[in-house]
Protein backbone atom coordinates (compact mmCIF):
# COMPACT_ATOMS: atom_id res chain seq x y z
CA UNK A 1 0.00 0.00 0.00
CA UNK A 2 1.25 3.71 -0.36
CA UNK A 3 2.37 5.63 2.26
CA UNK A 4 0.29 9.04 0.96
CA UNK A 5 -2.60 7.66 -1.18
CA UNK A 6 -3.38 11.26 -1.62
CA UNK A 7 -2.75 11.56 -5.36
CA UNK A 8 -3.99 7.85 -6.19
CA UNK A 9 -6.99 7.90 -4.45
CA UNK A 10 -8.28 11.91 -3.83
CA UNK A 11 -11.00 12.81 -1.72
CA UNK A 12 -14.46 12.72 -2.64
CA UNK A 13 -15.89 15.77 -3.06
CA UNK A 14 -19.19 16.04 -1.23
CA UNK A 15 -21.93 18.85 -2.63
CA UNK A 16 -22.39 22.08 -0.98
CA UNK A 17 -25.41 21.91 1.42
CA UNK A 18 -25.04 24.05 4.25
CA UNK A 19 -28.74 24.36 5.00
CA UNK A 20 -29.49 20.39 5.22
CA UNK A 21 -32.42 19.12 6.86
CA UNK A 22 -32.04 15.49 7.05
CA UNK A 23 -29.85 15.61 10.06
CA UNK A 24 -32.73 16.17 11.90
CA UNK A 25 -35.25 14.39 10.64
CA UNK A 26 -37.06 11.13 11.84
CA UNK A 27 -38.54 8.37 9.26
CA UNK A 28 -41.66 7.63 10.71
CA UNK A 29 -42.81 5.17 8.05
CA UNK A 30 -41.49 2.26 5.21
CA UNK A 31 -40.23 2.92 1.83
CA UNK A 32 -41.64 1.56 -0.87
CA UNK A 33 -39.43 -1.09 -1.35
CA UNK A 34 -37.95 -2.71 -4.92
CA UNK A 35 -36.09 -6.01 -4.62
CA UNK A 36 -33.48 -6.30 -7.55
CA UNK A 37 -32.42 -9.58 -6.07
CA UNK A 38 -33.44 -11.19 -9.48
CA UNK A 39 -32.05 -8.69 -11.84
CA UNK A 40 -28.51 -6.65 -10.02
CA UNK A 41 -28.56 -9.63 -7.55
CA UNK A 42 -28.69 -12.93 -10.22
CA UNK A 43 -26.37 -10.34 -12.87
CA UNK A 44 -23.29 -10.53 -10.22
CA UNK A 45 -23.50 -14.49 -9.59
CA UNK A 46 -21.00 -16.40 -11.64
CA UNK A 47 -24.03 -18.88 -12.46
CA UNK A 48 -27.18 -16.62 -12.52
CA UNK A 49 -30.27 -18.37 -11.56
CA UNK A 50 -32.09 -20.94 -13.96
CA UNK A 51 -35.80 -19.89 -14.71
CA UNK A 52 -37.27 -22.67 -11.86
CA UNK A 53 -34.80 -20.91 -9.55
CA UNK A 54 -36.09 -17.33 -10.06
CA UNK A 55 -39.41 -18.49 -10.31
CA UNK A 56 -39.15 -19.90 -6.74
CA UNK A 57 -37.27 -16.91 -5.54
CA UNK A 58 -40.19 -14.74 -7.31
CA UNK A 59 -42.49 -16.36 -4.88
CA UNK A 60 -40.48 -16.15 -2.08
CA UNK A 61 -39.91 -12.23 -2.50
CA UNK A 62 -43.93 -12.35 -2.76
CA UNK A 63 -44.55 -14.25 0.47
CA UNK A 64 -42.01 -11.44 1.99
CA UNK A 65 -44.72 -8.66 0.71
CA UNK A 66 -42.94 -6.71 -1.69
CA UNK A 67 -45.15 -5.04 -4.22
CA UNK A 68 -42.43 -3.91 -6.76
CA UNK A 69 -40.37 -6.74 -8.23
CA UNK A 70 -37.46 -6.12 -10.68
CA UNK A 71 -37.68 -9.32 -12.05
CA UNK A 72 -34.98 -9.06 -15.20
CA UNK A 73 -32.88 -7.17 -17.64
CA UNK A 74 -35.12 -8.86 -20.88
CA UNK A 75 -33.14 -8.44 -23.49
CA UNK A 76 -29.75 -9.61 -21.86
CA UNK A 77 -30.80 -13.33 -22.50
CA UNK A 78 -33.47 -15.91 -23.66
CA UNK A 79 -33.52 -16.96 -19.69
CA UNK A 80 -34.38 -13.46 -18.59
CA UNK A 81 -36.51 -13.08 -21.39
CA UNK A 82 -38.55 -15.58 -21.01
CA UNK A 83 -38.64 -15.46 -17.17
CA UNK A 84 -40.61 -12.21 -17.61
CA UNK A 85 -42.82 -14.47 -20.56
CA UNK A 86 -43.52 -17.18 -17.84
CA UNK A 87 -44.44 -14.91 -15.06
CA UNK A 88 -46.79 -12.88 -17.41
CA UNK A 89 -48.30 -15.76 -19.40
CA UNK A 90 -48.90 -18.28 -16.13
CA UNK A 91 -50.38 -16.51 -13.90
CA UNK A 92 -47.57 -15.20 -10.93
CA UNK A 93 -48.00 -12.10 -10.84
CA UNK A 94 -50.42 -10.92 -8.18
CA UNK A 95 -52.82 -7.53 -8.99
CA UNK A 96 -51.27 -5.73 -6.16
CA UNK A 97 -47.83 -6.67 -7.72
CA UNK A 98 -45.26 -4.78 -10.24
CA UNK A 99 -43.11 -5.90 -12.38
CA UNK A 100 -39.66 -4.09 -13.36
CA UNK A 101 -37.64 -4.58 -15.83
CA UNK A 102 -34.27 -2.48 -16.83
CA UNK A 103 -33.11 -2.10 -20.59
CA UNK A 104 -29.77 0.17 -21.99
CA UNK A 105 -30.59 3.02 -23.67
CA UNK A 106 -30.41 1.18 -26.99
CA UNK A 107 -33.08 1.10 -29.62
CA UNK A 108 -32.80 -2.68 -30.19
CA UNK A 109 -33.16 -3.55 -26.20
CA UNK A 110 -35.69 -1.21 -25.63
CA UNK A 111 -38.28 -2.98 -28.48
CA UNK A 112 -37.24 -6.80 -27.29
CA UNK A 113 -37.80 -5.41 -23.50
CA UNK A 114 -41.24 -4.06 -24.71
CA UNK A 115 -42.14 -7.80 -26.51
CA UNK A 116 -41.10 -9.46 -22.91
CA UNK A 117 -43.64 -7.06 -21.58
CA UNK A 118 -46.55 -7.95 -23.68
CA UNK A 119 -49.29 -8.40 -22.07
CA UNK A 120 -48.71 -7.03 -18.94
CA UNK A 121 -51.40 -5.27 -16.56
CA UNK A 122 -49.00 -2.84 -14.95
CA UNK A 123 -45.16 -2.62 -15.39
CA UNK A 124 -42.22 -0.57 -14.63
CA UNK A 125 -39.85 0.18 -17.72
CA UNK A 126 -36.40 1.05 -15.67
CA UNK A 127 -33.79 2.89 -18.47
CA UNK A 128 -30.16 3.67 -17.38
CA UNK A 129 -27.30 4.92 -18.73
CA UNK A 130 -24.08 6.06 -16.67
CA UNK A 131 -23.10 9.71 -16.50
CA UNK A 132 -20.23 10.49 -14.35
CA UNK A 133 -17.08 11.57 -16.19
CA UNK A 134 -15.19 8.40 -16.24
CA UNK A 135 -17.95 7.07 -17.57
CA UNK A 136 -18.74 9.22 -20.44
CA UNK A 137 -15.53 9.49 -21.05
CA UNK A 138 -14.06 5.69 -21.40
CA UNK A 139 -17.43 4.18 -21.72
CA UNK A 140 -19.44 6.17 -23.96
CA UNK A 141 -16.21 8.02 -25.59
CA UNK A 142 -18.69 11.24 -25.47
CA UNK A 143 -19.39 14.56 -23.46
CA UNK A 144 -22.01 15.76 -21.50
CA UNK A 145 -24.28 16.73 -24.57
CA UNK A 146 -23.58 12.87 -25.62
CA UNK A 147 -25.06 11.21 -22.57
CA UNK A 148 -27.76 13.51 -22.40
CA UNK A 149 -28.92 12.79 -26.13
CA UNK A 150 -28.20 8.84 -25.22
CA UNK A 151 -30.93 9.22 -22.21
CA UNK A 152 -33.44 11.17 -24.32
CA UNK A 153 -33.18 9.32 -26.93
CA UNK A 154 -33.59 6.25 -24.65
CA UNK A 155 -36.77 8.07 -23.06
CA UNK A 156 -38.87 8.91 -26.35
CA UNK A 157 -38.48 5.35 -27.67
CA UNK A 158 -39.85 4.48 -24.36
CA UNK A 159 -42.56 6.77 -24.36
CA UNK A 160 -43.31 6.00 -28.02
CA UNK A 161 -43.53 1.95 -27.11
CA UNK A 162 -45.94 2.78 -24.15
CA UNK A 163 -48.41 4.87 -26.15
CA UNK A 164 -48.37 2.08 -28.92
CA UNK A 165 -49.07 -0.26 -26.30
CA UNK A 166 -51.97 1.06 -23.92
CA UNK A 167 -53.34 -2.02 -22.74
CA UNK A 168 -51.17 -1.95 -19.85
CA UNK A 169 -50.19 0.71 -17.16
CA UNK A 170 -46.53 1.81 -17.57
CA UNK A 171 -44.51 3.59 -14.91
CA UNK A 172 -41.32 4.89 -16.28
CA UNK A 173 -37.90 4.56 -14.62
CA UNK A 174 -35.11 6.64 -15.40
CA UNK A 175 -31.22 6.04 -13.67
CA UNK A 176 -28.59 8.18 -14.10
CA UNK A 177 -26.26 5.11 -13.20
CA UNK A 178 -23.15 6.07 -11.30
CA UNK A 179 -25.20 9.49 -10.38
CA UNK A 180 -23.24 9.67 -6.64
CA UNK A 181 -19.85 10.08 -9.27
CA UNK A 182 -21.48 12.41 -11.33
CA UNK A 183 -21.59 16.31 -11.13
CA UNK A 184 -24.88 17.38 -9.28
CA UNK A 185 -25.73 20.30 -12.11
CA UNK A 186 -25.43 17.30 -14.88
CA UNK A 187 -27.55 14.60 -12.56
CA UNK A 188 -29.72 17.15 -12.07
CA UNK A 189 -29.40 18.03 -16.05
CA UNK A 190 -30.29 14.80 -17.38
CA UNK A 191 -32.85 13.84 -15.17
CA UNK A 192 -34.82 16.76 -15.62
CA UNK A 193 -34.68 16.35 -19.25
CA UNK A 194 -35.58 12.45 -18.94
CA UNK A 195 -39.21 14.11 -17.08
CA UNK A 196 -39.46 16.74 -19.73
CA UNK A 197 -39.63 14.29 -22.27
CA UNK A 198 -42.30 11.61 -20.51
CA UNK A 199 -44.54 14.87 -18.61
CA UNK A 200 -45.00 12.72 -15.24
CA UNK A 201 -48.13 14.32 -13.93
CA UNK A 202 -48.56 13.93 -9.93
CA UNK A 203 -51.75 10.98 -10.88
CA UNK A 204 -49.12 9.08 -12.96
CA UNK A 205 -45.31 9.81 -11.82
CA UNK A 206 -42.49 8.74 -12.57
CA UNK A 207 -39.27 7.01 -10.93
CA UNK A 208 -36.16 8.94 -10.76
CA UNK A 209 -33.93 6.35 -9.26
CA UNK A 210 -30.36 7.93 -7.52
CA UNK A 211 -27.93 4.98 -7.37
CA UNK A 212 -24.72 4.59 -5.49
CA UNK A 213 -23.46 2.28 -8.37
CA UNK A 214 -20.19 2.47 -6.38
CA UNK A 215 -20.12 3.60 -3.24
CA UNK A 216 -17.73 6.58 -2.91
CA UNK A 217 -18.31 8.38 0.22
CA UNK A 218 -19.72 8.09 3.65
CA UNK A 219 -23.53 8.09 4.16
CA UNK A 220 -23.75 11.56 4.94
CA UNK A 221 -22.38 13.09 1.52
CA UNK A 222 -24.95 10.72 0.02
CA UNK A 223 -27.42 11.86 1.89
CA UNK A 224 -26.63 15.59 0.97
CA UNK A 225 -26.24 14.39 -2.76
CA UNK A 226 -29.91 13.36 -2.43
CA UNK A 227 -31.43 16.26 -0.55
CA UNK A 228 -30.02 18.39 -2.94
CA UNK A 229 -31.14 16.84 -5.80
CA UNK A 230 -34.91 16.02 -3.93
CA UNK A 231 -34.75 20.23 -3.57
CA UNK A 232 -34.26 21.12 -7.09
CA UNK A 233 -35.48 18.05 -9.75
CA UNK A 234 -38.36 19.96 -11.76
CA UNK A 235 -41.65 18.32 -11.51
CA UNK A 236 -40.58 17.12 -8.09
CA UNK A 237 -44.57 16.38 -7.23
CA UNK A 238 -44.39 14.06 -10.25
CA UNK A 239 -41.04 12.50 -9.38
CA UNK A 240 -41.12 9.30 -6.55
CA UNK A 241 -37.52 9.91 -5.59
CA UNK A 242 -35.92 6.70 -5.53
CA UNK A 243 -32.48 5.24 -4.33
CA UNK A 244 -30.08 2.28 -4.80
CA UNK A 245 -27.13 2.05 -2.93
CA UNK A 246 -24.66 -0.10 -3.10
CA UNK A 247 -22.26 -1.44 -0.11
CA UNK A 248 -18.00 -0.57 -1.67
CA UNK A 249 -17.12 1.36 1.68
CA UNK A 250 -19.54 -1.11 4.05
CA UNK A 251 -22.21 1.67 4.75
CA UNK A 252 -24.68 1.15 2.11
CA UNK A 253 -27.72 0.44 4.83
CA UNK A 254 -26.46 3.87 6.45
CA UNK A 255 -26.67 5.67 3.00
CA UNK A 256 -29.87 4.07 2.60
CA UNK A 257 -31.21 5.10 6.13
CA UNK A 258 -29.99 8.82 4.98
CA UNK A 259 -31.08 8.94 2.14
CA UNK A 260 -34.58 8.13 3.36
CA UNK A 261 -34.60 10.98 5.57
CA UNK A 262 -33.01 13.61 2.60
CA UNK A 263 -36.36 13.14 0.78
CA UNK A 264 -36.05 9.76 -0.83
CA UNK A 265 -39.02 7.72 -1.16
CA UNK A 266 -37.97 4.05 -2.39
CA UNK A 267 -35.09 2.31 -1.76
CA UNK A 268 -33.78 -0.42 -4.52
CA UNK A 269 -31.86 -3.23 -2.59
CA UNK A 270 -31.06 -6.99 -2.55
CA UNK A 271 -31.59 -9.52 0.78
CA UNK A 272 -28.74 -10.18 2.60
CA UNK A 273 -26.95 -7.24 0.20
CA UNK A 274 -26.66 -9.83 -2.47
CA UNK A 275 -24.69 -7.76 -5.51
CA UNK A 276 -22.37 -6.63 -7.73
CA UNK A 277 -18.82 -6.52 -5.94
CA UNK A 278 -19.89 -5.97 -2.05
CA UNK A 279 -23.63 -6.38 -2.57
CA UNK A 280 -26.63 -3.68 -3.20
CA UNK A 281 -28.35 -2.92 -0.18
CA UNK A 282 -29.47 -5.64 2.19
CA UNK A 283 -33.10 -4.69 2.28
CA UNK A 284 -33.61 -7.34 5.10
CA UNK A 285 -31.71 -5.19 7.41
CA UNK A 286 -33.35 -1.96 6.66
CA UNK A 287 -36.94 -3.52 7.10
CA UNK A 288 -36.07 -5.08 10.51
CA UNK A 289 -33.99 -2.04 11.52
CA UNK A 290 -37.57 0.12 11.13
CA UNK A 291 -39.19 -2.64 12.98
CA UNK A 292 -36.32 -2.37 15.65
CA UNK A 293 -37.97 1.46 16.04
CA UNK A 294 -41.07 0.03 16.16
CA UNK A 295 -41.84 0.98 12.38
CA UNK A 296 -44.27 -1.44 9.96
CA UNK A 297 -41.42 -1.94 7.37
CA UNK A 298 -44.61 -3.69 5.53
CA UNK A 299 -42.17 -7.03 4.41
CA UNK A 300 -42.64 -10.07 6.58
CA UNK A 301 -39.76 -11.90 7.70
CA UNK A 302 -41.44 -13.83 10.25
CA UNK A 303 -39.60 -17.48 9.13
CA UNK A 304 -35.99 -15.32 8.84
CA UNK A 305 -34.33 -18.86 8.23
CA UNK A 306 -36.75 -20.24 5.55
CA UNK A 307 -36.06 -16.72 3.83
CA UNK A 308 -32.26 -17.36 4.36
CA UNK A 309 -31.72 -20.45 3.33
CA UNK A 310 -33.83 -20.19 0.13
CA UNK A 311 -31.42 -17.35 -0.65
CA UNK A 312 -28.40 -19.12 0.16
CA UNK A 313 -29.41 -21.99 -2.05
CA UNK A 314 -30.80 -19.85 -4.81
CA UNK A 315 -27.30 -17.89 -5.17
CA UNK A 316 -25.39 -20.21 -3.89
CA UNK A 317 -23.51 -18.00 -1.64
CA UNK A 318 -23.34 -18.07 2.44
CA UNK A 319 -25.24 -15.62 4.48
CA UNK A 320 -22.66 -14.71 7.21
CA UNK A 321 -23.15 -16.08 10.62
CA UNK A 322 -22.91 -12.71 12.03
CA UNK A 323 -25.33 -11.11 9.29
CA UNK A 324 -27.27 -8.64 11.10
CA UNK A 325 -30.78 -10.00 12.22
CA UNK A 326 -30.86 -13.25 10.29
CA UNK A 327 -26.94 -14.76 10.64
CA UNK A 328 -26.81 -18.32 12.75
CA UNK A 329 -25.18 -16.76 15.56
CA UNK A 330 -26.56 -13.63 16.17
CA UNK A 331 -28.84 -14.27 18.87
CA UNK A 332 -26.07 -16.12 20.75
CA UNK A 333 -24.11 -15.34 23.30
CA UNK A 334 -21.10 -17.28 24.28
CA UNK A 335 -19.92 -14.55 26.99
CA UNK A 336 -20.42 -14.88 30.53
CA UNK A 337 -21.96 -11.45 31.38
CA UNK A 338 -23.77 -11.13 28.20
CA UNK A 339 -25.19 -14.65 29.15
CA UNK A 340 -25.99 -13.58 32.65
CA UNK A 341 -27.88 -10.27 31.37
CA UNK A 342 -29.86 -12.03 28.81
CA UNK A 343 -30.53 -14.71 31.03
CA UNK A 344 -32.00 -12.84 33.42
CA UNK A 345 -33.52 -9.97 31.14
CA UNK A 346 -35.37 -13.21 29.47
CA UNK A 347 -36.91 -14.11 33.08
CA UNK A 348 -38.06 -10.50 33.23
CA UNK A 349 -39.84 -10.05 29.94
CA UNK A 350 -42.31 -12.66 29.92
CA UNK A 351 -44.95 -11.06 27.59
CA UNK A 352 -44.19 -7.44 29.09
CA UNK A 353 -43.73 -4.89 26.29
CA UNK A 354 -41.38 -2.94 25.31
CA UNK A 355 -38.77 -5.59 24.55
CA UNK A 356 -36.06 -4.93 26.86
CA UNK A 357 -33.72 -8.22 26.57
CA UNK A 358 -30.12 -6.93 26.99
CA UNK A 359 -28.12 -7.33 23.90
CA UNK A 360 -30.71 -8.47 22.19
CA UNK A 361 -32.27 -5.65 19.82
CA UNK A 362 -35.24 -7.45 18.52
CA UNK A 363 -36.93 -10.24 20.18
CA UNK A 364 -35.54 -13.86 18.04
CA UNK A 365 -39.47 -14.98 18.21
CA UNK A 366 -40.62 -12.15 16.01
CA UNK A 367 -38.60 -13.69 13.21
CA UNK A 368 -38.96 -17.38 13.73
CA UNK A 369 -35.99 -18.19 16.29
CA UNK A 370 -36.00 -20.05 18.98
CA UNK A 371 -34.65 -18.69 22.55
CA UNK A 372 -32.43 -22.28 22.51
CA UNK A 373 -29.61 -20.98 20.52
CA UNK A 374 -29.71 -17.64 22.95
CA UNK A 375 -26.69 -19.02 25.23
CA UNK A 376 -23.99 -21.02 24.00
CA UNK A 377 -20.98 -22.16 26.35
CA UNK A 378 -17.31 -21.98 25.67
CA UNK A 379 -14.46 -20.75 28.08
CA UNK A 380 -15.84 -17.43 28.15
CA UNK A 381 -18.87 -18.32 29.86
CA UNK A 382 -20.21 -18.43 33.36
CA UNK A 383 -22.82 -19.51 35.48
CA UNK A 384 -25.57 -17.76 33.98
CA UNK A 385 -24.95 -19.21 31.05
CA UNK A 386 -24.98 -22.30 31.83
CA UNK A 387 -27.52 -22.68 34.10
CA UNK A 388 -29.85 -21.37 31.51
CA UNK A 389 -28.87 -24.43 29.14
CA UNK A 390 -29.52 -26.43 31.81
CA UNK A 391 -32.98 -24.93 32.32
CA UNK A 392 -33.89 -24.67 29.28
CA UNK A 393 -32.78 -28.04 27.98
CA UNK A 394 -33.33 -30.18 30.78
CA UNK A 395 -35.74 -28.59 33.21
CA UNK A 396 -33.18 -27.81 35.60
CA UNK A 397 -32.85 -24.79 38.33
CA UNK A 398 -29.13 -25.21 40.16
CA UNK A 399 -29.14 -23.27 43.03
CA UNK A 400 -26.55 -20.08 43.14
CA UNK A 401 -23.85 -21.62 44.91
CA UNK A 402 -24.35 -24.92 42.74
CA UNK A 403 -24.07 -22.87 39.61
CA UNK A 404 -21.16 -21.24 40.82
CA UNK A 405 -19.55 -24.53 41.55
CA UNK A 406 -20.07 -25.86 38.47
CA UNK A 407 -18.90 -23.24 36.48
CA UNK A 408 -16.00 -23.76 37.51
CA UNK A 409 -15.86 -27.31 36.59
CA UNK A 410 -17.25 -26.32 32.81
CA UNK A 411 -14.60 -23.39 32.67
CA UNK A 412 -12.06 -26.67 33.67
CA UNK A 413 -13.48 -28.67 30.84
CA UNK A 414 -13.56 -26.07 28.30
CA UNK A 415 -9.97 -24.93 28.76
CA UNK A 416 -9.00 -28.43 28.84
CA UNK A 417 -10.89 -29.50 25.17
CA UNK A 418 -10.66 -25.65 23.74
CA UNK A 419 -14.36 -25.86 22.36
CA UNK A 420 -17.45 -25.33 23.15
CA UNK A 421 -19.79 -27.54 25.23
CA UNK A 422 -23.27 -28.61 23.74
CA UNK A 423 -26.28 -28.48 26.18
CA UNK A 424 -26.17 -32.25 26.30
CA UNK A 425 -22.63 -32.30 26.96
CA UNK A 426 -22.98 -29.87 29.68
CA UNK A 427 -25.42 -32.13 31.05
CA UNK A 428 -23.47 -35.15 30.95
CA UNK A 429 -20.97 -33.49 33.09
CA UNK A 430 -23.51 -32.25 35.40
CA UNK A 431 -24.62 -35.92 36.12
CA UNK A 432 -20.97 -37.22 36.48
CA UNK A 433 -20.39 -34.89 39.56
CA UNK A 434 -23.35 -34.12 41.41
CA UNK A 435 -25.98 -36.61 40.10
CA UNK A 436 -24.46 -39.99 40.12
CA UNK A 437 -23.70 -42.47 43.17
CA UNK A 438 -19.98 -43.02 42.11
CA UNK A 439 -18.59 -43.44 45.26
CA UNK A 440 -18.67 -45.78 48.10
CA UNK A 441 -22.51 -45.49 49.22
CA UNK A 442 -25.66 -46.93 46.77
CA UNK A 443 -28.90 -46.45 48.01
CA UNK A 444 -30.94 -49.68 48.75
CA UNK A 445 -33.83 -49.54 50.62
CA UNK A 446 -35.27 -47.40 53.99
CA UNK A 447 -37.60 -47.15 56.81
CA UNK A 448 -38.24 -44.53 58.76
CA UNK A 449 -40.38 -43.56 61.77
CA UNK A 450 -41.49 -40.81 63.98
CA UNK A 451 -40.48 -41.92 67.49
CA UNK A 452 -40.96 -38.71 70.39
CA UNK A 453 -40.58 -36.15 67.92
CA UNK A 454 -37.51 -37.16 66.25
CA UNK A 455 -37.27 -39.32 62.59
CA UNK A 456 -35.87 -42.55 63.17
CA UNK A 457 -34.29 -44.09 59.91
CA UNK A 458 -33.04 -47.83 59.26
CA UNK A 459 -31.19 -47.77 55.62
CA UNK A 460 -29.63 -50.24 53.79
CA UNK A 461 -26.79 -49.24 51.54
CA UNK A 462 -24.16 -50.80 49.61
CA UNK A 463 -20.76 -49.40 50.13
CA UNK A 464 -18.56 -51.19 46.98
CA UNK A 465 -19.71 -54.43 46.86
CA UNK A 466 -20.84 -55.07 50.71
CA UNK A 467 -24.04 -54.80 52.16
CA UNK A 468 -24.40 -52.54 54.87
CA UNK A 469 -27.35 -51.40 57.64
CA UNK A 470 -27.11 -48.21 59.23
CA UNK A 471 -29.15 -46.24 61.54
CA UNK A 472 -29.77 -42.77 63.02
CA UNK A 473 -32.44 -40.47 64.48
CA UNK A 474 -32.50 -36.60 63.57
CA UNK A 475 -34.97 -33.80 63.14
CA UNK A 476 -36.27 -35.31 59.61
CA UNK A 477 -34.62 -37.72 57.11
CA UNK A 478 -31.83 -35.71 56.29
CA UNK A 479 -30.39 -35.30 59.75
CA UNK A 480 -31.62 -38.69 60.77
CA UNK A 481 -29.17 -40.36 57.63
CA UNK A 482 -26.17 -37.91 58.04
CA UNK A 483 -26.87 -39.30 61.81
CA UNK A 484 -26.48 -42.53 60.92
CA UNK A 485 -23.99 -42.43 57.94
CA UNK A 486 -21.52 -40.78 60.88
CA UNK A 487 -19.99 -37.99 59.10
CA UNK A 488 -18.90 -34.41 59.85
CA UNK A 489 -21.34 -32.52 57.09
CA UNK A 490 -23.24 -30.25 58.18
CA UNK A 491 -26.48 -29.85 55.79
CA UNK A 492 -25.91 -25.68 54.50
CA UNK A 493 -29.06 -25.85 51.95
CA UNK A 494 -31.67 -28.09 50.53
CA UNK A 495 -33.38 -27.01 47.35
CA UNK A 496 -36.20 -28.92 45.20
CA UNK A 497 -38.30 -28.72 41.93
CA UNK A 498 -40.35 -30.77 40.07
CA UNK A 499 -38.90 -31.92 36.96
CA UNK A 500 -41.91 -32.15 34.26
CA UNK A 501 -45.30 -32.16 34.95
CA UNK A 502 -48.82 -34.40 35.48
CA UNK A 503 -48.11 -38.14 36.19
CA UNK A 504 -44.78 -37.98 34.76
CA UNK A 505 -43.10 -35.40 37.20
CA UNK A 506 -40.07 -36.52 38.98
CA UNK A 507 -38.41 -34.68 41.97
CA UNK A 508 -35.26 -33.24 41.79
CA UNK A 509 -33.39 -32.20 45.15
CA UNK A 510 -30.24 -30.09 45.18
CA UNK A 511 -27.78 -30.45 48.55
CA UNK A 512 -25.15 -28.24 49.71
CA UNK A 513 -22.87 -29.62 52.48
CA UNK A 514 -19.99 -28.51 54.66
CA UNK A 515 -17.48 -30.28 56.19
CA UNK A 516 -15.40 -29.46 59.07
CA UNK A 517 -12.98 -27.92 57.35
CA UNK A 518 -15.31 -25.49 55.67
CA UNK A 519 -15.04 -27.00 52.14
CA UNK A 520 -18.07 -27.52 50.62
CA UNK A 521 -19.81 -30.67 48.53
CA UNK A 522 -23.30 -30.66 46.58
CA UNK A 523 -25.17 -33.81 46.19
CA UNK A 524 -28.00 -34.25 43.56
CA UNK A 525 -30.34 -36.52 42.80
CA UNK A 526 -33.94 -37.31 40.65
CA UNK A 527 -36.62 -39.63 41.48
CA UNK A 528 -40.13 -40.19 41.57
CA UNK A 529 -40.59 -39.83 45.00
CA UNK A 530 -39.42 -36.83 46.48
CA UNK A 531 -38.24 -38.31 49.90
CA UNK A 532 -36.30 -40.90 48.23
CA UNK A 533 -34.85 -38.13 46.02
CA UNK A 534 -33.71 -36.13 48.99
CA UNK A 535 -32.00 -38.90 51.10
CA UNK A 536 -30.31 -40.19 47.46
CA UNK A 537 -29.14 -36.40 47.20
CA UNK A 538 -27.55 -36.66 50.52
CA UNK A 539 -25.89 -39.90 49.86
CA UNK A 540 -24.41 -38.33 46.37
CA UNK A 541 -23.00 -35.16 48.29
CA UNK A 542 -21.49 -37.45 50.90
CA UNK A 543 -19.48 -40.05 48.09
CA UNK A 544 -18.98 -36.21 46.27
CA UNK A 545 -17.16 -35.53 49.90
CA UNK A 546 -15.26 -38.93 49.99
CA UNK A 547 -14.10 -38.34 46.47
CA UNK A 548 -12.57 -34.65 47.16
CA UNK A 549 -8.68 -34.19 48.05
CA UNK A 550 -8.00 -34.37 52.10
CA UNK A 551 -7.33 -31.05 53.07
CA UNK A 552 -3.63 -29.92 53.67
CA UNK A 553 -2.31 -29.57 56.90
CA UNK A 554 -1.89 -26.45 58.15
C1 LIG B 1 -24.97 -0.83 -12.85
C2 LIG B 1 -25.77 -1.89 -13.49
O1 LIG B 1 -25.94 -2.86 -12.81
S1 LIG B 1 -26.44 -1.72 -14.98
C3 LIG B 1 -27.01 -3.30 -15.49
C4 LIG B 1 -25.90 -4.11 -16.00
N1 LIG B 1 -26.37 -5.41 -16.29
C5 LIG B 1 -25.84 -6.13 -17.27
O2 LIG B 1 -24.96 -5.70 -17.98
C6 LIG B 1 -26.35 -7.51 -17.43
C7 LIG B 1 -26.89 -7.79 -18.79
N2 LIG B 1 -26.09 -7.31 -19.86
C8 LIG B 1 -25.83 -8.04 -20.97
O3 LIG B 1 -26.22 -9.18 -21.08
C9 LIG B 1 -25.08 -7.39 -22.07
O4 LIG B 1 -24.23 -6.41 -21.55
C10 LIG B 1 -26.03 -6.79 -23.12
C11 LIG B 1 -26.83 -7.93 -23.76
C12 LIG B 1 -27.02 -5.84 -22.48
C13 LIG B 1 -25.28 -6.01 -24.14
O5 LIG B 1 -24.33 -6.84 -24.68
P1 LIG B 1 -23.29 -6.43 -25.85
O6 LIG B 1 -23.81 -5.35 -26.63
O7 LIG B 1 -22.92 -7.67 -26.53
O8 LIG B 1 -21.99 -6.05 -25.13
P2 LIG B 1 -21.56 -5.09 -24.00
O9 LIG B 1 -22.27 -5.33 -22.76
O10 LIG B 1 -20.12 -5.24 -23.93
O11 LIG B 1 -22.00 -3.65 -24.56
C14 LIG B 1 -21.33 -2.54 -24.27
C15 LIG B 1 -21.87 -1.49 -25.15
O12 LIG B 1 -23.05 -0.99 -24.58
C16 LIG B 1 -22.91 0.43 -24.39
N3 LIG B 1 -23.68 0.76 -23.25
C17 LIG B 1 -23.40 0.47 -21.96
N4 LIG B 1 -24.37 0.95 -21.22
C18 LIG B 1 -25.27 1.54 -22.00
C19 LIG B 1 -26.47 2.17 -21.77
N5 LIG B 1 -26.95 2.29 -20.57
N6 LIG B 1 -27.14 2.64 -22.82
C20 LIG B 1 -26.65 2.51 -24.06
N7 LIG B 1 -25.52 1.90 -24.35
C21 LIG B 1 -24.83 1.41 -23.31
C22 LIG B 1 -21.43 0.62 -24.23
O13 LIG B 1 -21.06 1.92 -24.50
C23 LIG B 1 -20.87 -0.36 -25.23
O14 LIG B 1 -20.96 0.23 -26.48
P3 LIG B 1 -19.83 -0.05 -27.64
O15 LIG B 1 -19.98 -1.51 -27.94
O16 LIG B 1 -20.27 0.81 -28.71
O17 LIG B 1 -18.52 0.28 -27.03
C1 LIG C 1 -28.82 0.68 -13.18
C2 LIG C 1 -28.59 1.05 -11.80
C3 LIG C 1 -29.79 1.33 -11.01
C4 LIG C 1 -27.76 0.06 -11.11
O1 LIG C 1 -27.99 -1.12 -11.06
C5 LIG C 1 -26.64 0.62 -10.38
O2 LIG C 1 -26.32 1.78 -10.58
O3 LIG C 1 -26.03 -0.11 -9.60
Amino acid sequence: MLLHPARKYPAFQPVELPARQWPSRRQTRAPTWLSTDLRDGNQALATPMNAAQKLRFFHMLLACGFKQIEVAFPAASQTDFDFVRTLLADGHVPDDVTLQVITQSRPDLIARTFEALHGARRAIVHLYNATAPAWRRQVFATDRAGVRALAERGTRQIRELAAANPGTDWQFQYSPETFSATEPDFALEICDAVSEIWQPTPQRKMIINLPATVELSSPNHYADQIEWMHGRLARRDSIVLSVHPHNDRGTAVAAAELALLAGAERVEGCLFGNGERTGNVDLLTLALNLYTQGIAPELDFSDIDAVRALVEDSIGLPVHPRHPYAGELVYTAFSGSHQDAIRKGMALQHDAEPWQVPYLPLDPADVGRSYQALIRVNSQSGKGGISWLLEQHYGLQLPRALQQDFAGLVQAETDRAGQELAAEQLYRLFRQHYLSEHGPWRYVSHRQQQVQGQTRLEISLQHGAQPQQRQGCGNGPLDALLAAMAVPLQLLDYQQHALGSGSAARAICYLQLQDATGKHCFGVAEDDNLELAALRALLAGINAHSRQPPAQAA
